[in-house]
């Protein structure tokens, strides 16, 4: 037997693994580096974060990234040649935080990388029949397990997509075996690029769990940062705060099919971009609208869109549910912009509001954590069923990469 595949062998019947979960989001601000310990699989997963890191990416690198993410036309020798390089450079940052942590190399079990998303394209958003969801991310696993020398798991999109998803949310499963809580109507609420939020009922049922998309989170207040304020974002949303919403630009904003579409359901910065509002601004007459007007409706534009996803999840929880309170544990880059996280308490006066953090995971590290909780469930468990349904299909995620 290839001594590699004792070794991933000997890594699962572990009773416990060090896995670094490592994310880049739609934010395209950094990466995540999560070291955890995890022990069990499925419902009974236990994580302890023991390090985190986010590493900033530098401007020239995001400027490389930007020229072809959520592009529908690029220089595919660009695509080519990026692939490779994040695949080195995440390498290489795990490298660089097990130094600064005093952590070796040796020490840990598995690297577990998302990548970078470039292109997402579930059916409802491409619309070409004969092609099925599709999700790019690139940074390949082999790189990373040749400069970490570390058993890499990596691309867990593709096979959610071959079984009948969109590739996306990943997070029910994290948060399932992660933060269920019998007795409590959960959501988790992750505020990224891209809003997203996991329902988990009070009964733990496995087959009503799911994620959904709500839209866009920061990643128009972020476009609209680097072009009014030359930042990556609006800090504290100080701009977003001396504007008032425009209700026309409101309206037209929120006029998309996306936002009518069923549970669950994906989308990206391939829809919600800057041309996306200078077309809102057309229709509603309202491209004169000054700076601070435009960030405090586009901030609202990301609250309404959110509550109103949360909003048919407590509609639709029978009464008997009802009476047990909902508490939405916020996460995600978003939970740290007080324009934003002012409106939805004010939106939902019925909800109670907490973060991550009082679940015991940094809401910054949540969505590292869950490819770390993937990694350890295609290992250990994958026995966990989800029902027979759209967007949740039962299965384990990630290709194996060995370092040689
Ligand atoms: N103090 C703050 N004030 C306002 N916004 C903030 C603050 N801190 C973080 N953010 C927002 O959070 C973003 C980063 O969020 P996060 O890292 O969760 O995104 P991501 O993981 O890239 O996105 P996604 O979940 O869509 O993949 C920043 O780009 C910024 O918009
Ligand atoms: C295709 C893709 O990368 N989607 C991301 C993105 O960022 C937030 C939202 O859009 C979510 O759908 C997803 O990431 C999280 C980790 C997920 O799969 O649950």
């Amino acid at each position: 037997m290839n001594s590699q595949i004792q070794h991933l062998y000997d890594i699962a019947r572990k009773t416990d693994r060090r896995i670094i979960g490592l994310m880049s989001g739609t934010s395209l601000d950094g990466l995540d580096v999560a070291l955890c310990r995890i022990s069990g699989s499925g419902p009974a997963t236990a994580v302890t974060l023991e390090r985190f890191s986010t590493v900033s990416f530098d401007e020239e690198f995001k400027a490389e990234i930007r020229t072809i993410f959520a592009k529908p036309t690029i220089d595919f020798e660009q695509l080519c040649l990026l692939n490779p390089y994040i695949g080195r450079l995440h390498g290489q940052l795990i490298l660089n935080c097990l130094h600064n942590w005093g952590v070796a190399p040796d020490e840990v079990d598995i690297v577990a990388s998302h990548g970078q998303t470039v292109y997402h394209a579930p059916k409802s958003q491409h619309r070409r029949d004969k092609f099925p969801n599709a999700t790019l991310q690139i940074g390949d696993g082999d790189h990373i397990a040749a400069v970490t020398g570390i058993l890499t798991f990596s691309d867990f999109r593709q096979k959610h997509v071959a079984h009948g998803g969109e590739g996306a949310p990943l997070a029910v499963y994290g948060d399932y075996f992660m933060f269920s809580q019998l007795g409590e109507n959960r959501i988790l609420l992750n505020m990224g690029g891209i809003a997203n939020f996991t329902y988990l009922p009070a009964d733990g049922d496995a087959n009503r769990v799911f994620t959904t998309d709500t839209g866009p989170g920061n990643t128009l207040l972020d476009a609209y940062a680097r072009k009014f304020l030359n930042k990556p974002y609006d800090e504290d949303g100080q701009l977003a705060a001396q504007g008032q919403v425009n209700a026309d630009l409101l309206l037209a904003l929120k006029k998309n099919p996306f936002f009518d579409a069923p549970f669950p359901k994906t989308t990206g910065p391939e829809v919600f971009n800057v041309p996306y509002v200078e077309e809102a601004q057309v229709r509603s007459q309202t491209l004169d609208l000054p700076a601070t007007d435009l960030m405090a409706t586009l901030v609202q534009f990301s609250a309404d869109t959110i509550t109103q996803a949360i909003e048919r999840v407590l509609l639709n929880s029978s009464s008997e549910k009802k009476e047990v309170a909902f508490r939405i544990y916020m996460s995600g880059g978003g939970a740290h912009n007080p324009q934003l996280t002012q409106r939805l308490y004010k939106a939902l006066p019925d909800c109670q509001f907490d973060r991550t953090d009082s679940l015991g995971i940094d809401g910054d590290a949540k969505e590292a954590v869950l490819f770390a909780v993937l990694a350890n469930e295609s290992l250990a468990g994958g026995s966990t069923s989800f029902g027979d349904r759209q967007g949740v299909p039962t299965v384990s995620m990630g290709k194996v990469s060995f370092p040689k």
